[in-house]
């Protein structure tokens, strides 16, 4: 049985982009937490926040987590999936786990670019080059702690794609 492969990182690090290439690669499904909430509840990330809070959010994305897991599977997971123990745990025990690390600069640069407002509504109220900053050092532990294998998200996305598959076949092999 293939494994789920979930990852996880930071807003802006490439997980729904870099998803969808892996899943090509290797014809896997590709899921995504936030698509899967955004289809059924017909909501926006930031409209459940405005309207129920974030802690609802979290709520709802742990379900939507163990929803979208499958076998054969890319799941890339919302930046702030690894706040809740039970999930890190989660994602650790059914599947691989991926840690796309970019410092927070080119993180803040990439969202500067491409906000989408809808997906990603102010997690701290702080300007986003700060906020970027303040979110790594807040969950740079977490992310370390849930992740099987760690990728330089600041490649190409070609290139993330092929050190994914290289630390998976390295992971298989020993
Ligand atoms: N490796 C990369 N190099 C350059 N830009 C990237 C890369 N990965 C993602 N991006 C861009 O960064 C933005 C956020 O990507 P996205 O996949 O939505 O990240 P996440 O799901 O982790 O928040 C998008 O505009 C995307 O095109
Ligand atoms: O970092 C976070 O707490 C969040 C990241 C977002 O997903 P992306 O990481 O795909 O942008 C989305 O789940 C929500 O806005 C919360
Ligand atoms: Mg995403």
């Amino acid at each position: 049985m293939s494994l789920p492969i979930y990852l996880i990182g930071a807003r802006g690090c490439g997980k729904t982009t870099i998803g969808q290439a892996l899943s090509q690669a290797l014809g896997y499904a590709f899921r995504d937490t936030d698509h899967h909430l955004q289809l059924t509840t017909q909501r926006s990330v930031a409209e459940i926040v405005a309207t129920e809070g974030w802690d609802s959010f979290r709520a709802r994305e742990s379900e939507s987590l163990r929803a979208v897991t499958a076998p054969a599977s890319v799941i890339a997971t919302g930046g702030g999936m690894v706040l809740a123990d039970v999930n890190r745990h989660f994602m650790r025990e059914h599947g691989q786990v991926i840690w796309l690390n970019a410092p927070s600069d080119v993180l803040a640069d990439r969202l500067e670019r491409q906000p989408e407002a809808a997906q990603r509504p102010t997690l701290t109220g702080r300007p986003i080059a700060e906020e970027m900053e303040d979110i790594l050092r807040e969950r740079a532990q977490l992310y370390r702690q849930a992740a099987h294998h760690e990728v330089n998200a600041m490649q190409a996305p070609e290139q993330v794609v092929e050190h994914i598959l290289q630390s998976l076949s390295l992971a298989r092999a020993s």
